[in-house]
């Protein structure tokens, strides 16, 4: 069992304005509810469980009639629409703060979602550690919109555009520098929705991107093997951001945004192993598990699962 010798500090992010619609919020407490402290004490690590910080989970903001949607595709008519910009980049500052401080004390950054806007404060925090931080993003999608491409205005359709750079300044500026990530040293795996703007980047940078047809094409094994090779070749560090609607819905059914046809359970698994395998990774984030529209908590569970598969638990 390759482990990690460091103990885990497991920041909670209860914030769901950045998504699509209410629920990820409750996140981080159905992931702690599906026995993630166990498991890591399991697993041989000290577990160091911060409060979830203060952040303004819009409970109170009235959405109108449909209940659930903040925002849907076509909201974007005015263009340069950021839903709750303000509540988003107050979230990722303080998250940000909490996941340098957590990383200097020599702990490893668990960071539960929350939509994936936190992922600006996040890579906002260890890109204070690692002047060349790499990323693998596990996603559908890209979140590569900026405000003039968004079809929705929703920020966690934007938040690995902010980390590059990309974005409004409330987002991009958080520490007081940009951009966070150089694009050679961003890996998106698993990829199977984007919108126009984001494929006209990607195809325009130096993202290396694993759509689903790559996957099909090459198999996990060596996809994870590129990317490793890749990025420990050029990085000081590497971040894994995880959105559970990366594996298919028949496996993560509880989560905001979903897409058929994406990882299968054991793909989701291995390709966690293999990262752990390769020990390069040092922080990570699982976002978008939304236990509101969950079946029997089974994406938490699954995320419980994938977060032991990182962290070095084995089948034998
Ligand atoms: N983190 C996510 N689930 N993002 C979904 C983004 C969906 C769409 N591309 C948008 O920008 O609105
Ligand atoms: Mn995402
Ligand atoms: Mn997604």
């Amino acid at each position: 069992m390759n482990r990690l010798r460091k103990p885990i500090g497991v920041i909670s992010v209860p914030f769901d304005l950045g998504a699509a619609r209410r629920g990820a919020a409750g996140g981080p407490h159905a992931i702690m509810q599906a026995g993630l402290e166990a498991d890591l004490r399991r697993l041989g690590y000290d577990v160091h469980r911060y409060e979830p910080f203060p952040v303004d989970d819009g409970a109170t903001i009235d959405l109108g009639t449909d209940k659930d949607a903040i925002a849907t595709e076509g909201a974007n008519t005015a263009q340069s629409k950021l839903n709750f910009v303000r509540e988003v980049a107050a979230a990722n500052r303080l998250l940000a703060e909490q996941v340098a401080a957590t990383a200097a004390r020599g702990q490893f950054p668990l960071v539960l979602g929350g939509d994936h806007s936190i992922a600006v404060g996040t890579i906002a925090g260890m890109a204070d550690r690692y002047a060349n931080l790499g990323v693998v993003w596990f996603d559908a999608h890209s979140d590569l919109n900026t405000a003039e491409t968004t079809p929705s205005g929703n920020i966690h359709g934007m938040s690995l555009a902010a980390s590059l750079g990309l974005g409004p300044p409330e987002l991009t500026g958080i520490r007081g520098h940009a951009p966070k990530l150089k694009p050679e040293n961003v890996v998106l795996i698993g990829t199977r929705s984007l919108d126009q703007g984001e494929k006209e980047l990607i195809r325009a940078s130096n993202i290396t991107c694993y759509t689903m047809h790559d996957i099909d094409r090459k198999g996990i094994p060596l996809v994870m093997e590129e990317t490793i090779r890749k990025l420990s070749g050029s990085c000081d560090g590497v971040h894994l951001s995880f959105d559970a609607d990366s594996v298919d819905p028949l496996f993560a059914p509880g989560t905001g945004t979903p897409v058929r046809g994406g990882i299968s359970y054991r793909e989701a698994h291995l390709a966690l192993e293999l990262l752990c395998e390769a020990g390069i990774v040092t922080s990570a984030e699982f976002v978008e598990v939304n236990p509101a529209i969950d079946i029997r908590n089974e994406t938490a569970r699954l995320t419980v699962e994938l977060i032991a598969s990182l962290l070095g638990d084995t089948i034998l």
